[in-house]
């Protein structure tokens, strides 16, 4: 039987949403103000489909304002990056968020860059990155690794300062800002990736360890040090021998959770709190947008 605390996402989202909520009602009753929050999807990727869908439900149910754009796989890049502009420019629109990925022919970087860096919710844009790169408070935080923080600090009661933490993954949009967040936090950081030495030994270390990479249980139970809190980012969809499919993380959490102290499931864990932390996100740039006090985010 293992001790483990299995981290509720779903529960942890919930109660961010309530809060956005809370804020949503006290802008439009005091500032006069909706905060709007626009999502672009090119495309027909059944994922992200899904993910479009469950956005702008919880946009509509936290009282803001959704505006949805679909637009066909064969949409020219020019096409693309002007309707971003467009965004840019509508007084209605305080959030936007392009859904990823997109079709090869579009260049993602060039779409991300010409998001208005105070639109950009999902802080991806480089201006932003270096915000947070820099320990700026300023910075829009990427919405992922943003929720890891939070369960991170609920479970360790505030403060992280200290704790030797392992991102295992670099990507752009999880790892390189999780590395960030935790450096921000005084955690002793080391990324790991495909090329790196003896991958086993540095997460055995860790007291933190944020699980990146794409790839289907591959952190074993000897990977982790008794107690540590392991947060698991990945989405994979592997096939049962029933011939079904089914969602695991990155961790194998049948072996992981014997050994760790904390450990978030998937589903249920990290990706729910992906959603809620955009609409906060959206909160965050609508105030600052109109020069309002911004609600504290964790
Ligand atoms: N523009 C962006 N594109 C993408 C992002 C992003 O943050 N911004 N992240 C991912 C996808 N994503 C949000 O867009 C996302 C992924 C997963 C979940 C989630 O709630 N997952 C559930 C399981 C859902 C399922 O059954 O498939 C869970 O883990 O419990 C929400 C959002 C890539 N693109």
């Amino acid at each position: 039987m293992s001790d483990a605390k299995i981290i509720d996402g779903k529960a942890f989202a919930q109660n961010v949403r309530k809060r956005v909520a809370k804020q949503v009602e006290e802008l439009k009753h005091y500032e006069n103000l909706t905060p709007g929050l626009a999502v672009v999807l090119v495309g027909e990727d059944p994922a992200s489909q899904v993910y479009v869908r469950n956005k702008v439900k919880q946009t509509e149910e936290c009282g803001m304002k959704s505006l949805e754009y679909r637009r066909d796989p064969d949409i020219s890049e020019q096409e693309l990056l002007t309707l971003v502009q467009s965004l840019n420019e509508n007084p209605e629109v305080h959030g936007i968020l392009v859904q990823l990925p997109l079709p090869k022919h579009i260049s993602e970087e060039k779409v991300i860059e010409a998001i208005a860096p105070e639109k950009d919710v999902d802080g991806f844009h480089v201006i932003n990155t270096g915000l947070l790169a820099t320990g700026s408070k300023d910075a829009m935080v990427p919405c992922t690794p943003l929720g890891c923080l939070m369960m991170l600090k609920d479970y360790f009661g505030g403060s992280l300062s200290g704790k030797r933490a392992v991102v295992v993954g670099r990507s752009n949009i999880v790892g390189k800002p999780m590395g960030a967040l935790l450096l921000n936090e005084s955690c002793t950081v080391t990324t790991v990736h495909s090329r790196t030495v003896d991958i086993e030994e540095e997460c055995r270390r860790a007291d933190i360890l944020v699980a990146a990479v794409g790839r289907a249980k591959m952190i074993k139970a000897d990977w982790v040090k008794p107690g540590a809190a392991v947060i698991d980012v990945g989405i994979n969809r592997i096939e049962t021998p029933d011939g079904k499919t089914k969602l695991v993380g990155d961790v194998d959490f049948d072996e992981v959770v014997e050994v760790a102290g904390a450990i978030t499931p998937v589903p249920g864990g990290v990706g729910p709190m992906t959603i809620a932390c955009l609409l906060a996100n959206t909160v965050t740039a609508a105030c600052r947008q109109n020069k309002i006090d911004e609600p504290k985010v964790d």
